[in-house]
Order: C-alpha cells, then structure tokens, then sequence
C-alpha cells in the first residue's frame, strides 16, 4: 500500500471513508500495522506509559519521543506517522516549538507532528505549518494537562465546556492544522464538530460520528495492565499468553526440557578428538 498524505485524509473525508489510526512504539508493533493495512501510526507520549512505566506523559522526554519514531519508521516505511510532541517541547515558545517539531522530521523522518491545546496553542500551530509542516491538533482530554483538568477526566459533557471545545475546534483549523484528534469528548459534540470543520476530525473515546478512530495499540492488544480507559475495546490479550509463554519456559528450563538436539550446534569432528582434548585440562 501507498503511504497516504494529508490529500487522502482530505479525500477520505469527503467520501465517508473511515481513517484508522494506532500507536505505535517500537519496531515490531509497526511492522505488524503496516503489515494489517493501518493507514496512519501515532507515536504518542503515551510510550511513557505504556512501554517506560511512568504514571503520566509528564516526564518523557524528545529524545525518548525521536528514539521511538525512529524505530516505528524503521518499521513502517509506507505509512504515515505522526510524532507526538512531548511536554515542554511546544509550551515555551513559538520558536522552541519550531525546532521541536523540525526535529521530528529530520531526525525521525515522521510526516506529522501533534500538539495538545487550542486557542491557547494556536500561534504554536501557526509556527509550526509555517515552517512547513503538518500539524495535527488534540483537543479534549489532554493528558499533558490533567493537573489543569483535575486528572484524566471526559471533556465537553456540560454545554458550557462543548463551547469551548468547539471554539478551541475553529481556532485550530484557523491556525492552519490539518487534522483534529478529539479525546474523551461526547458523539454529539464529536459529530458537530466534525460537520463544522473542514479538515478531518479523529475520535479516541470520542464516538464513531468522525472522520476515523485511534486506539493504543498496548490497550487492544491486552499489553497495558495500569489501567483501562471506558473507550477501550480489547482485541486480544497479549499480557496473557505473554505470561502463560514464559512460565511455559521456565517449567521447561527447570524441567531440562529445553533446550532440545535441534536447539543446539553439534561438532564437526570425531568426539574422540574432543575426549581427548578434555582429556588435556584433567
Ligand atoms: N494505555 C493508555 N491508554 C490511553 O488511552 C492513554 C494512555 N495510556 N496514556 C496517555 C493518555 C491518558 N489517557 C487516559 C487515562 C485514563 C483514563 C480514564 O481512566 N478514564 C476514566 C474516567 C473518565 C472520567 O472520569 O471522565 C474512564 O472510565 O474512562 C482515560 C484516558 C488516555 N491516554
Ligand atoms: C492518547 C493519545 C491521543 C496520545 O496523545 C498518545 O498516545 O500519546
Ligand atoms: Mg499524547
């Protein structure tokens, strides 16, 4: 398959096809959604907590973040990635975010970078597209702002809030991004949104009435045990068999069932020379 660009984002709005969208943190994991048909990977900051074992995405760090994209490159070399742009490196100012975002694409070579907030980012976002790259928007719950939020709560539930969050919606797609990620928000919201919007709008936890879905890729595949947000659906528990595979090992280890003749090198010459170089050590 062809990598696609924001053109066949674009196109596939207009249609009513759905995008998909996982996270992606390692080589492997990438391969294997290049390999199923994904059509975009996000490596999100969300690898700090679902492969370095952090409580939140406050501490990683960019060169956690451009390590990680470059594997998930090296293993989707046809799809279309997105980097996440991890806390600290888009907050400061326009210009730190620049050369944040720049190093995404020429250390890590992503097509996409995505930053948290609205209108209180959209000069960030304005930088960024006019330094020449695709910016995606992420607005809802933003985990790099849970202490602002009072923790990983759902967004745009009271009338009040979806106002916000339909004014942050507007200034994002003013500021030049070229797509939106809606997090934790309510369908009816989501769907507004998404009709209002000219660019397309993705949903995690947010309903189906968008434009396409993200899912982690450590939440559907049972690999993440912290926690499970409502909006995850569960497509094979990998924890488990994980477990089950090595405890399988360590009975065969202790059990001497493993390794077995065919998991082993054998001599290429006459045992009686190797008795008799063991007999040398005697
Ligand atoms: N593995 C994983 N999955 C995620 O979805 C995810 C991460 N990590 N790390 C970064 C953020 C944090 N996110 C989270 C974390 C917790 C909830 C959660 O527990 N939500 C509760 C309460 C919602 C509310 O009170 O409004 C839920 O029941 O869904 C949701 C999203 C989403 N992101
Ligand atoms: C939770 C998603 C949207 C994200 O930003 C991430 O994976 O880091
Ligand atoms: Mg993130």
């Amino acid at each position: 398959m062809r990598k696609k660009s924001i053109l066949d984002l674009q196109s596939m709005k207009k249609k009513g096809e759905k995008l998909t969208w996982i996270t992606a943190y390692d080589f492997p994991i990438a391969s294997f959604a290049e390999q199923a048909g994904i059509d975009m990977i996000l490596v999100g900051d969300s690898l700090g907590m679902v492969v370095l074992g952090y409580e939140g995405t406050i501490p990683v760090t960019m060169d956690d973040c451009i390590s990680h994209c470059q594997a998930v490159r090296r293993g989707a070399k046809n799809t279309m990635i997105v980097g996440d742009m991890p806390f600290m490196s888009y907050q400061i100012s326009d210009e730190s975010a620049v050369e944040n975002a720049g190093r995404f694409l020429k250390e890590a070579d992503v097509d996409a970078v995505k930053l948290e907030g609205g209108r209180r980012m959209c000069s960030r976002i304005r930088a960024i597209t006019d330094a020449g790259i695709v910016v995606c928007g992420h607005i809802g719950l933003t985990p790099q702002s849970s202490g602002v939020l009072g923790g990983f709560k759902a967004q745009g539930r009271t009338v009040e809030s979806a106002r916000e969050l339909i004014l942050d919606a507007i200034a994002i797609e003013e500021a030049g991004a070229k797509f939106l990620l809606l997090e934790a928000v309510p369908p009816e919201v989501t769907e507004y949104i998404t009709k209002k919007l000219t660019i397309p709008v993705y949903s995690i936890g947010a309903g189906a009435s968008c434009d396409g879905q993200l899912i982690i890729c450590g939440d559907m595949l049972g690999l993440f045990q912290a926690f499970t947000p409502k909006f995850v659906k569960k497509y094979a528990n990998l924890a488990e068999i994980t477990i089950s595979a090595i405890k399988e090992y360590c009975d065969d280890v202790r059990n001497v069932k493993f390794p077995e003749d065919k998991h082993v090198y054998h001599i290429s010459e006459d045992i009686a020379e190797f008795e008799k170089l063991f007999e040398e050590f005697k």
